[in-house]
């Protein structure tokens, strides 16, 4: 019998949510193309675009930014537990450790239930952002800044993340990546998350779960990888080459290269890297220069494979550019992945069908059992 590893390549669902053509590095979500996404859209018209399936009027719109808003109102119990964790856990742990608790006291969190998959919905969405700021302050010995509601979500989230306002160039652009990052097909945590509704947990167990498969380095753990590697290099490209050759030779893994699905240039990388140029205007870094020499490099080794690079290499030197620290990188990819992961935790569950693969056993049998004494 022939095992499919990784299921790459094997279809598990039929999904109407987004598609990728991987030959061609084109990225739809609900058929509409990311570029005039990222352009026209902010990140909840497209949450609710992923969840709902249709592009929402004014007043739908309204309604569910209001619903939002209104489970900040648990701001303070997030952060007595924030507080009660060890201090240096790293804060993809602390996310996913918090977003089952988001359940607080609700008794029915029956997933077939509609009214629960909203309600799950905009509490999941509301507090993922006041755990990753809460967490952020804390660890930085820092005065906790509480929700403001007269913000929008992505400016609110800075605004607690930096003690204070901040200019809009910086949050819109925030509010642009999370739009790149926030579906992408049935990755490693999209699967996750779809095979935990599938056993009919709510959307907190699946969210938290996702969260613990994002946190990984061949997935979105890569972003805080690609900017250690650059931090510790020097802007020298003979050494740079070396460093690359040096891993080709071992057989590592170059973080922020490489896709299952992309065999060309995701197309996300190269938005995010206008975003970057486009932020550096006001305020440039070396580190961008570093990554376009490291990316030059890379590419002549690996384009030849097929090998690209991929969303999570310019995201961090994004993110570091707004003053994120490096630990926190993979847990605003989580906050951005939140709606395409339950908006396929949604879809599934309408026809679900319990995730349960088979094996090839290659074990003995009959091997008789020896008292730990006896031997
Ligand atoms: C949001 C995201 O999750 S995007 C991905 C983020 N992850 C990373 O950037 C980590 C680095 N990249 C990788 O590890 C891989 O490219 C993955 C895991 C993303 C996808 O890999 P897979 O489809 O499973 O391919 P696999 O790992 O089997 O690699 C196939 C071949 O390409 C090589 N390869 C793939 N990616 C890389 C890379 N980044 N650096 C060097 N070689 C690579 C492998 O060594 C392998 O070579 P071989 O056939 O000579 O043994
Ligand atoms: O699709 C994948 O395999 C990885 C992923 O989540 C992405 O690229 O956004």
């Amino acid at each position: 019998m022939q095992v499919y590893e990784g299921l790459a390549g094997i279809p598990v669902v039929k999904s109407s949510i987004s598609y990728v053509d991987g030959e061609n590095g084109i990225l739809e979500y609900r058929g509409i193309p990311i570029q005039e996404l990222v352009e026209n859209s902010n990140f909840l018209e497209l949450s609710y675009l992923l969840i709902f399936g249709k592009i929402p009027d004014e007043n739908e719109l309204l309604k569910f930014e209001l619903d939002i808003k209104e489970n900040l109102k648990y701001f303070e119990r997030i952060l007595d537990i924030v507080k009660s964790l060890p201090e240096n856990l790293h804060p993809m742990k602390i996310l996913q450790s918090l977003v089952p608790v988001f359940a607080f006291d609700d008794i029915d969190t029956d997933i077939m239930k509609e009214e629960n998959k909203y309600r799950q919905t905009v509490r999941i969405m509301a507090l993922v952002p006041v755990v990753i700021a809460f967490s952020k302050r804390l660890k930085e010995g820092k005065e906790i800044v509480f929700p403001d509601k007269n913000f929008y979500y992505t400016e609110n989230f800075l605004y607690m993340l930096n003690g204070k306002s901040v200019e809009k160039i910086y949050w819109q652009t925030l509010d642009k990546t999370l739009i790149l990052h926030a579906e992408h097909t049935i990755n490693a945590s999209t699967f996750t998350a779809m095979v935990v509704v599938s056993t009919l947990a709510d959307l907190y167990a699946c969210v938290s779960s996702a969260i613990g498969s994002l946190s990984g380095r061949l997935h979105g753990g890569a972003n805080e990888e690609v900017y250690k590697m650059l931090s510790s290099l020097p802007n020298d490209e003979k050494i740079i080459r070396e460093y690359i050759e040096n891993k080709l030779k071992n057989k590592d893994k170059i973080m922020g290269f490489g896709h299952r699905i992309y065999k060309t240039y995701d197309p996300r990388a190269k938005i995010m890297k206008y975003l970057l140029e486009n932020l550096q205007k006001e305020k440039p870094t070396p580190l961008l220069k570093k990554a376009e020499i490291f990316e030059k490099i890379a590419l002549e080794y690996l384009e030849e494979k097929k090998i690209y690079t991929n969303i999570d290499f310019y995201s961090g030197v994004l993110y570091s550019q707004m003053g994120i620290p490096s630990d926190f990188f993979t847990t605003i990819f989580a906050m951005a992945r939140v709606p395409g992961w339950i908006a396929h935790c949604i879809e599934y569950v309408r026809n679900n069908k319990l995730f349960r693969p088979t094996q090839v056993y290659d074990g003995g049998h009959n091997i008789h059992y020896k008292d730990i004494k006896s031997l």
